[in-house]
């Protein structure tokens, strides 16, 4: 493998916030300007599965751990085609890369996929600053971008830039063409997924259990979805307001007034919170990282689990809820916050959760939730 040195380290950099607030460091990755929503993730570890999750296309993305890059960045972990996060802040990069895996550095990828990142920012400052203000538009500037121009301009430039809130984007970053992940071993089941920016370990994990995944693009319609005679149906994670998105919150509707078993995760949850009559709403900073503790209020239990959201649904917590699908219910809730984890219906079979049990990276805690689908759809059958 290759360590970097390709000599941007000394580059100065400039990371400015929309409410002016200004962080200067050096060049990470590629030289250049990019935009995006500053946000947080607390992870230890994981940083290549981060950095290629669709779900953060559109977002600055601040390491909370002091050291990125240790690991180098692999040819196995990446949970799409490419780098979505359009820009990276960390503090301390590493200088040389090792793991057995490793193929090249951190540094080296985000340059070859011309992704603009910092380093040598005081993130801890950052993150505190973010938790207090909330997550807020912001702009990485070096090299040319960064030449002769003032703070002010900057600022202005980063004002300029669209909200999150209103943002839809799930099109954008999911499959434009179908494609199959066959079922290990002996196919048991058919589940058509929705991709709204699906993680590729998503499949995997129903690949693992006997499922043979029919992954349709996002603008998939209910024919397409049952041609493929789907056991199940799932809806993905994904980027973006749920808020915009209405053409899946009526392909879910149409798949829950047909009574198949149906799954979500994160964006797919929010959706199944919409298609419920449920709102949406976005947080102040967000949970992301990996390790939020929820609780499953259908057992008690408590998990240790992988997060990665802005927004959430607004659902009452302390009752069931008459919805035009029969009663529902919070099945999850996040113990940190109380914000809704989960959502199931009672008369039907489908659930969502809001956080990731396909856990890349992260805690295995949240993996039964694979096997609940599993029984659902054994359920239909029986
Ligand atoms: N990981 C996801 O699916 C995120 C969903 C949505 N974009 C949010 O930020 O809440």
């Amino acid at each position: 493998m290759t360590t970097s040195t390709r000599g941007t380290a000394r580059v100065p950099a400039v990371l400015v916030l929309e409410d002016g607030r200004t962080f200067r460091g050096r060049a990470y990755g590629a030289v250049g300007e990019t935009f995006g929503e500053a946000v947080f993730s607390t992870g230890m570890t994981g940083y290549q599965e981060t950095l290629t999750d669709p779900s953060y296309d559109r977002q600055i993305v601040v390491a909370t751990a002091p050291q990125i890059g240790n690991t180098g960045w692999n040819d196995e972990d990446d949970e799409s085609g490419r780098i979505w996060v359009s820009g990276y802040v960390v503090r301390d990069p590493a200088r040389v890369p090792s793991n057995w895996r490793a193929k090249r550095s951190l540094d080296d990828e985000l340059e070859r996929q011309g992704v603009v990142g910092i380093s040598g920012i005081d993130t801890r400052a950052l993150t505190r600053h973010l938790r207090e203000r909330g997550s807020m538009r912001a702009g990485i500037f070096s090299g040319t971008a960064l030449d002769g121009a003032s703070e002010a301009e900057l600022l202005q430039r980063v004002q300029a830039q669209p909200q999150m809130k209103g943002a839809s984007l799930y099109e954008e970053v999911a499959t434009k063409e179908a494609y199959v992940v066959p079922a290990v071993g002996e196919k048991r089941f058919t589940v058509a997924a929705i991709d709204l920016g699906i993680k590729g370990m998503t499949p995997h994990r129903m690949a693992e259990r006997g499922i043979e995944v029919h992954v349709l693009p996002a603008t998939a319609t209910a024919d397409d979805v049952y041609a493929v005679e789907p056991d199940g149906v799932f809806f993905s994670n994904g980027p973006g307001d749920p808020a915009t998105a209405d053409g899946p919150v009526a392909l879910m509707t149409a798949v829950l007034e047909r009574k198949t078993p149906l799954f979500g995760i994160c964006f797919g949850n929010q959706i199944l919170g919409r298609a419920l009559g449920f709102g949406t709403y976005k947080l102040k900073y967000g949970h992301r990282g990996i390790n939020q503790p929820v609780q499953d209020r259908t057992t008690g239990k408590v998990e240790v689990t992988a997060h990665n959201h802005g927004f959430a649904v607004d659902a009452p917590l302390d009752k069931v809820s008459e919805t035009k699908f029969g009663r529902a219910e919070v099945s999850h809730v996040c113990l940190n916050d109380n914000v809704v984890e989960g959502l199931q219906l009672l008369d039907q079979p489908a659930f969502s959760v809001q956080y990731h049990p396909e856990a890349a990276a992260g805690p295995h805690d949240a993996a039964y939730l694979f096997d609940r689908f599993v029984s659902l759809m054994e359920g239909q059958r029986a």
